[in-house]
């Protein structure tokens, strides 16, 4: 899996996978030295290594470790009474409007003080790294004031400096407007703009700035203020697009110049034509479609039409309570129309475009970030192919094996 590091794979170049059959990599330092034929390798580097210096990975396959572009992961409780709530037929909006939904995500979170609220994050953290992921994004949002936002983002920082995925934060503030405020958005939208993105900046808690951009949520205008408003901090605009309802979120990341628009369940084909000409990465969460019983994206059209497309889980506790990107590449295959080839793109190179990090990781080259996963199977087909299981066997992250045989080491 080499190349796409200038720019996210399209297209047919979102299959071509370079796959070395009997392959090897020598690591040094946390960085990949080499990669090519095992005998090759083997023959240059064993001498350089005692036996419990390498891996036999044979039978299995590797690949560079997985990349989720777009998470929650700093929250607190979990929704599984609203869960039962949807069963029974009421919609996720619906559930929202009466005052569950983020806000309920967000009272327990407001409550939980920072220890509390880093060990629940911890514990799916280490559950992302069990399924072969070693970088992810983590947003904010469920904290709704200066105070509790810059609480999740803080969270987020000693995660990342503490454990040993990498972390990628995104401030989302924007991501509801609280009860409280529900009759005057504006004041809420202008708190957002002049008081918690000046702060995040000044601390530098994040790389990126999000807006749920959905009727009944956030406008299109208000969305744009606070992504223009970001962008004169510094931080680079992302948009959770056209999740419910076409709302010209596609439209708008290009306009923005945002490094990726996601969801994209009800993209217009126009949007999806502005962020291919833009060069806007389109991370596709059909973990969020499978969960609310909604429409998938058309991940086939976006693709065929220039879209470089990244796949998440978008860990959540409403709408895609999951931390398997195994399970999202099913998906991606069985319910929106991509190839095995192409679900192993988007969480990998595409999925590190989508945060800004293919510069180190995301593909197995000379020169980056040893991060890599070894999946017990056969060959790569296998991993898209049976679902509801985990395949990890080995996770090494900066070159240090994390996770052996399956389990944390
Ligand atoms: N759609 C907005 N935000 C999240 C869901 C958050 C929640 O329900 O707690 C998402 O990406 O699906
Ligand atoms: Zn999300």
């Amino acid at each position: 899996m080499e190349g796409n590091t200038d720019r996210p794979a399209t297209k047919a170049s979102m299959s071509d996978l370079h796959v070395i059959e009997n392959g090897a990599l020598y690591i040094e330092n946390g960085k990949i030295v080499a990669v090519g034929a095992d005998s090759e390798i083997t023959a240059r580097y064993q001498h350089s290594l005692s036996s419990e210096q390498q891996i036999d990975a044979s039978g299995k396959v590797l690949t560079p470790g997985l990349i989720d572009p777009h998470t929650h992961l700093v929250h607190a409780g979990t929704r599984e009474n609203e869960y039962a709530m949807r069963l029974k037929g009421q919609t996720y909006m619906e559930i929202m409007e009466a005052g569950g939904g983020i806000h309920a995500t967000t009272r327990a979170t407001q409550k939980a003080n920072h220890e509390e609220l880093y060990e629940q994050s911890k514990k799916r953290l280490d559950q992302f790294l069990l399924h072969g992921v070693t970088t992810l994004e983590a947003k904010s949002g469920y904290g709704l004031t200066l105070e509790h936002e810059m609480k999740q983002l803080e969270v987020a920082r000693q995660l990342h400096d503490n454990h040993p995925v990498d972390l990628v934060s995104t401030f989302m503030g924007a991501h509801a407007i609280p009860i409280a405020e529900k009759d005057n958005p504006e004041n809420f939208v202008d708190r957002v703009i002049q008081e918690m993105i000046p702060e995040v900046a000044k601390k530098n808690l994040a790389t990126f700035n999000d807006v749920f951009c959905e009727r009944g949520v956030f406008t299109p205008d208000q969305s744009r203020r606070i992504l223009e408003a970001g962008k004169e901090y510094g931080l680079i605009p992302k948009i959770h697009a056209d999740e419910i309802e076409p709302y010209t979120g596609a439209e708008l990341a290009a306009s923005v110049g945002a490094i990726s628009a996601d969801h994209l369940l009800k993209a217009s084909e126009q949007g999806i034509k502005n962020m291919a000409e833009a060069g806007v990465v389109g991370v596709l969460l059909p973990g969020t479609a499978f969960f609310l019983m909604a429409e998938f994206a058309q991940a086939r059209k976006i693709i065929d039409a220039g879209v470089a497309v990244a796949l998440s889980t978008d860990a959540n506790p409403g709408s895609s309570p999951t931390i398997s990107l195994s399970f999202i590449m099913n998906l991606g295959c069985l319910k929106m129309g991509m190839t095995p080839e192409e679900v192993l793109t988007a969480t990998t190179i595409n999925a590190a475009h989508a945060i800004g990090c293919a510069n180190d990781v995301g593909s197995l080259e000379v020169g980056k970030k040893a991060d890599v996963t070894i999946f017990n199977v056969p060959n790569y087909l296998t991993l898209s192919y049976q679902y509801g299981m985990n395949h990890v066997d080995t996770v090494i992250k900066a070159g240090k094996p994390l996770v052996v045989g399956g389990q944390l080491k």
